[in-house]
């Protein structure tokens, strides 16, 4: 492929990593240099021959650097296309000399946010000159070639070497400056429009999210589904930012399980670990240690979690560690591994092991739907009705501390729970859980039969109000002692009738669960 050489660039970079070096290589390549104040100052004390663009423009910079290179003697040297034998003159007639290249980054308008700067250096901050250059060479790069990081320095010194970039290499360059001054705008965007919106508006006018390519991945939920993993350009954090430490790649059902069980166990204070399968836990526990946790997390159903991803809200101690070697486990995901753990587990060749920092939820999070999109709070830690002392009891006597202690263990931990959802809990564990039937009748029989005699004794959760007595007497019958759900049926009466006679404690949340 035909490639242009470069024989005039401009330099406006705010980040002036490895310019020095990049201005001696272009210099050595014959390269002339135009550049703005700061980076002409670092060229040239770098020895590198520069020209100032105030001695290009006949202009000075001013308005604190608000004007530098909006100038036509710049933009036409940039927009110029040379395919064209009409522009070509024109710049003869004008005088301007075109630029082969640009090199500019902008001015850290987000960085400028995160310190919790005011909004008159964050507006400051808000580079102009810089987006015109980018936008202007990247839409001129059939004559143009753009570059927008130091990343991309290494590239250009080859590109120097080949005897410059190939229109393909511009076009790929081109497109990653469009992203990167979209991504700056939308930054802008987002904050100038938290900015705007009135102190109760929830949800501002405009969303704008990017997304960077992470990578391909083998397949989706099927094997037929291309799919691929993109993480939030401001920075890839929870699941997505996780360092995967061991075991094969991780696919696109193994992402989804890891997030629901990374976000299951970081939904209690004590030790917990949460085992999941299709999104759904198949046992969740509290321990007074890590080990004890999946211990019993894993006695709630065995079966269901071989093959399953677990995830802990501590670091894997090394006992924990031995218990997991012996079950085959997909993904295991934690805040750290205790040493030795690691190498245990490492030993088997194809358990994934993420370690990932404590689940943080959204502030809004979102759902895709045909033609837009869901936003809501997420159902975090302390929703009203999470703390028992706000409970009502509805029928039969107050619980002792120990079964009180469970059915808040089964309140909380049933919201992971796809609804409907019904979770037997004892002993600060999980014994059986029925979910993502489609009637609550439904999601009580399942709970009860996975839990089998551990039923007897056991406390009860259910994410919504109980419609008819119809599950509840599956439960009583089961040998539950206590339930807790959101009451609010108009028939909870006939429900609570069913716990007095039964003489089974009824709590009323006042709050539901569902999760979808
Ligand atoms: N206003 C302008 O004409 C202008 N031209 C370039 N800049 C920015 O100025 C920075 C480089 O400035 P310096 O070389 O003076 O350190 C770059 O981030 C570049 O994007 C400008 N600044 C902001 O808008």
């Amino acid at each position: 492929m035909e490639r242009s050489p470069i024989r005039r660039a401009l330099i406006s970079v705010y980040d002036k990593t490895g310019l020095a070096e990049l201005g001696r290589t272009l210099a050595d390549a014959g390269v002339a240099i135009v550049s703005t104040g700061g980076s002409y100052k670092t060229l040239a004390d770098a020895g590198v021959p520069v020209t100032e663009v105030a001695d290009l423009t006949g202009f000075p910079e001013c308005l604190d650097g608000r004007v530098k290179t909006l100038h036509p003697m710049v933009h036409a040297g940039i927009l110029a296309d040379r395919r064209k034998e009409s522009h070509v003159a024109q710049l003869a007639d004008l005088g301007v000399e075109p630029f082969d290249l640009v090199v500019s980054n902008l001015y850290p308008f987000t960085q400028t946010v995160a310190s919790g700067a005011g909004p008159d250096e964050c507006v400051e901050q808000i580079d102009i000159g810089g987006p015109s250059m980018v936008r202007a060479a990247a839409k001129n790069h059939p004559s143009v070639a753009i570059v927008t990081s130091p990343a991309q320095y290494p590239q250009l010194e080859e590109a120097l070497v080949a005897g410059g970039y190939t229109l393909e290499e511009r076009r790929v360059l081109a497109a990653q400056a469009f992203q990167h001054t979209a991504s700056y705008d939308s930054a802008v965007a987002s904050w100038l429009t938290g900015q705007t919106a009135a102190a109760d508006e929830a949800f501002p006018a405009w969303l704008g999210r990017d997304w960077d390519l992470v990578g391909t991945l083998r397949y989706g939920e099927n094997s037929h589904q291309p799919a691929a993993l993109y993480a939030d350009a401001a920075g890839a954090t929870g699941i997505t930012g996780a360092n995967q430490l061991h075991g094969k790649e991780m696919s696109y059902n193994n992402y989804t399980d890891a997030d629901a069980a990374y976000r299951a166990a970081y939904d209690f204070d004590q030790p917990c670990v949460a085992i999941i399968k299709h999104a759904n836990p198949c046992g969740i526990a509290i321990g007074d240690d890590i080990a004890q946790a999946h211990r019993l997390a894993h006695a709630c159903d065995p079966v269901s979690a071989f093959g399953g991803v677990i995830a802990t809200n501590r670091p894997v101690s090394l006992e924990m560690a031995q218990q997991v070697a012996e079950i085959f486990t997909e993904v295991i995901v934690a805040p750290g591994y205790e040493d030795g753990a690691l190498e245990l587990l490492a030993r088997k060749k194809s358990i994934r092991i993420l370690v990932a920092p404590a689940y943080e939820h959204e502030a809004v999070a979102l759902r895709p739907i045909s033609g837009g999109v869901l936003a809501m709070a997420p159902d975090q830690l302390d929703a009203p009705g999470d703390d028992p002392a706000s409970w009502t009891l509805a029928a039969g006597e107050a619980v002792d501390e120990a079964t009180l202690a469970d059915l808040d263990f089964a309140w909380k931990a049933c919201r992971a729970v796809k609804s409907n959802a019904i979770l037997l809990a004892a002993g600060g564990a999980s014994v059986g859980v029925g979910m993502g039937q489609v009637n609550r009748v439904d999601s009580c029989k399942l709970a009860v039969e996975r839990a089998g005699e551990r039923a007897a004794g056991s406390v009860a959760a259910s994410d919504a109000f109980f419609p008819f007595a119809d599950g509840p007497a599956i439960l009583i019958e089961a040998g539950v002692k206590a339930i807790v759900e959101p009451g609010g049926s108009i028939r909870d009466d006939e429900t609570i009738e069913a716990c007095r006679a039964a003489g089974v404690a009824l709590y009323f949340t006042g709050t539901r669960h569902f999760f979808h």
